[in-house]
Order: C-alpha cells, then structure tokens, then sequence
C-alpha cells in the first residue's frame, strides 16, 4: 500500500489552510512538513508556531522532517504542537540512538533521514528503533529540485536490511519525485512518497495524487 505525503513547501503559504484541505480531499495520506534552520540546509521555513495552527485544520498525521542543527533541543516542542511522525537527519544527531528515543518516549513515531551522500551503512544500529527510514532524493534545502538516481540502489538496500530483520518498516523518499520516478521508487523498495512540486504545481491535486500512486 502506497501512501502519498504532500509536501507543504511547494503549497501557496497565503493560503495554507485550503492548500491543506486540498491536498487531503484529494486522497493524501500524510501532510509533510520540511523544517529548516538556516544552518544545516541554506533556508529557512517553517516553525512549532506553524505545526501547531495546521494542527486543527486537518485529521491527517503530520509528518515533520527536522532539517535543523542540534535537534533535540526542538523535538518537544514540535511534538506538542502537534506531530505525529518527527524524523531527523543522522548528518545533524551526534547521538542518533538517544535522540530516536527522545521522540518515542514522547509518544511520537521516529523517523531516520539519510542524506544522499550518506551511506546505508549509518543507520544499521539503529534500524530496529526507528518506524521509518526517509531517504533524500535529493540534497536537503529547496523544493524543486531533480531526483538523483543513484539514491534508488540505496532504497533497495535499506528494503533487503528491513526484511532481512524482519522489521515492518516505512520507507519513504523524499525530493524531485514524480510520476516517473515515483515508479523507480516503488520497484526499489519505497512505500511512503512525498511530493512538494509534483502536487501543488498541478491545478488538480486529486489527479496527481492519484498519478503518484500509480
Ligand atoms: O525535504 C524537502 C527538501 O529538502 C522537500 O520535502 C522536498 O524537496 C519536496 O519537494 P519536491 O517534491 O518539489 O522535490
Ligand atoms: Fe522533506
């Protein structure tokens, strides 16, 4: 089963609310939202302050993807605005395992996010702690950007660590996915797709949805 998360960064932020309800109109499964710092990716987005007013706006779960430098100090306050999946980048935890269990003591589904310049190899002490395992697509920062390719062998290794342990994890992937490259995705592995531009850019969101899903 294929689940769709839109990515609010490409939505119309003046009209954040509809863009919302669109998208869940149209079938979406998750409502992603990309937080950045300024320091660990080159832009700056969305805050708790933000989280917490799309909160009552949708019954989706939110799906938050921290891109920001010294996580934790964040986490709680992003899971009492209303997260239900909290997701770091290994690049940014100097301790990944304690961190995972910040965000699940807190009652929170903990997602783990490689770069794609970071190897499998990173995330295999902590696989059995985490609900998910997001893989970037592309370099984290900006909507928009083309998918790179070699990220699918990647997706396929993560998929055979999963099953070789028998764990019943979400892979997602995250950057330049399309309806094209949504297919290479599934066919490696991938069972969460967010699309930021793929979505939003197209006047019929419950079409593209639906094209994304295949
Ligand atoms: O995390 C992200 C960027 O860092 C976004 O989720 C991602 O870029 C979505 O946008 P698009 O589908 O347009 O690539
Ligand atoms: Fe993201």
């Amino acid at each position: 089963m294929i689940k769709i998360a839109p990515s609010i960064l490409s939505a119309n932020f003046s009209r954040l609310a509809d863009e919302i309800k669109d998208v869940e109109r149209g079938g979406a499964d998750y409502i992603h939202v990309d937080v950045m710092d300024g320091h660990f990716v080159p832009n700056i987005t969305i805050g708790p302050l933000v989280v917490e007013a799309i909160r009552p706006i949708t019954t989706l779960p939110l799906d938050v993807h921290l891109m920001i430098e010294d996580p934790d100090q964040y986490i709680p306050l992003f899971a009492k605005a209303g997260a239900d999946i909290i997701s770091v980048h290994v690049e940014a935890c100097t301790h990944l395992h304690r961190t995972i269990h910040h965000i699940k003591d807190l009652g929170i589904k903990a997602g783990v996010v490689l770069n794609p310049g970071t190897p499998v190899s990173f995330i295999e002490t902590v696989i059995e702690d985490v609900d998910l395992v997001l893989l970037m697509t592309v370099n984290p920062g900006f909507g928009g950007q083309a998918f790179i390719p070699s990220v699918l062998k990647k997706i396929k290794e993560v998929s055979e660590l999963a099953n070789n342990r028998n764990l019943h994890i979400d892979i997602e992937v995250d950057g330049g996915v399309n309806e094209e490259t949504a297919r290479a995705c599934v066919a490696a592995g991938a069972n969460v797709l967010v699309a930021g531009s793929a979505i939003y850019n197209e006047k019929d969101r419950q079409q593209a949805i639906a094209q994304l899903r295949g």
